[in-house]
């Protein structure tokens, strides 16, 4: 006897796809300049609290890098004109590191903080953190994953005890 078992796949497939289509995460870093001022590090938490869609804070730690920590994590912008002044910066005093949950966060982040360089995001007349308290264009104040692919190997590299995949 023959049965029908082409609903199987089907089935299957849509298990698949809805399990497959998991929730965000990205890295935010607050960068050091703003850590200097506990105030501003209040408002940003805030800013992410009020965000019209959730975003989560799944683990956030203070972190103080040297510079093989911050040549590690910038590498790929070694030999680029602002490369020293950037590490220089990184390893300037204590920052904050977020990893971030929610739907489409990588994207809503990057929004959310705005252009790289806040004279650009300044003239800009949407809302950003960059044009709040980026103050040059190496010290922009925030940083954001661009994809999940780099937001998992940062947060590997910052989290590694969460063990995200
Ligand atoms: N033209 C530039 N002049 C000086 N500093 C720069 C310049 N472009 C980038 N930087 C610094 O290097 C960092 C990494 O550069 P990248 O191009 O990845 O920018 P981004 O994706 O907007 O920022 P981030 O990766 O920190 O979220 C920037 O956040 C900034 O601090």
């Amino acid at each position: 006897m023959f049965r029908n078992y082409s609903i199987v796949p089907k089935v299957q497939s849509v298990l698949f796809n809805t399990l497959r289509k998991r929730t965000e995460y990205t890295l935010a870093l607050l960068k050091p300049d703003l850590c200097a001022d506990p105030y501003a590090i209040k408002a940003v938490i805030e800013d992410i609290e009020k965000s019209e869609k959730p975003i989560r804070i799944y683990a956030h730690k203070k972190l103080y890098w040297d510079q093989q920590d911050a040549e590690l994590f910038y590498s790929q912008h070694a030999g680029k004109f602002f490369y020293e002044r950037l590490v220089g910066y990184m390893i300037s005093g204590p920052f904050e590191a977020f990893v971030l949950e929610g739907d489409s966060v990588i994207t809503r982040w990057r929004e959310l903080i705005g252009q790289t360089h806040p004279v650009r995001a300044k003239v800009n007349p949407k809302y950003s953190l960059r044009s709040r308290f980026g103050l040059t264009d190496t010290r922009n104040s925030f940083h954001g994953s661009d994809s999940q692919e780099n937001a998992f190997s940062e947060i590997n590299l910052l989290f590694p005890e969460l063990l995200l995949k």
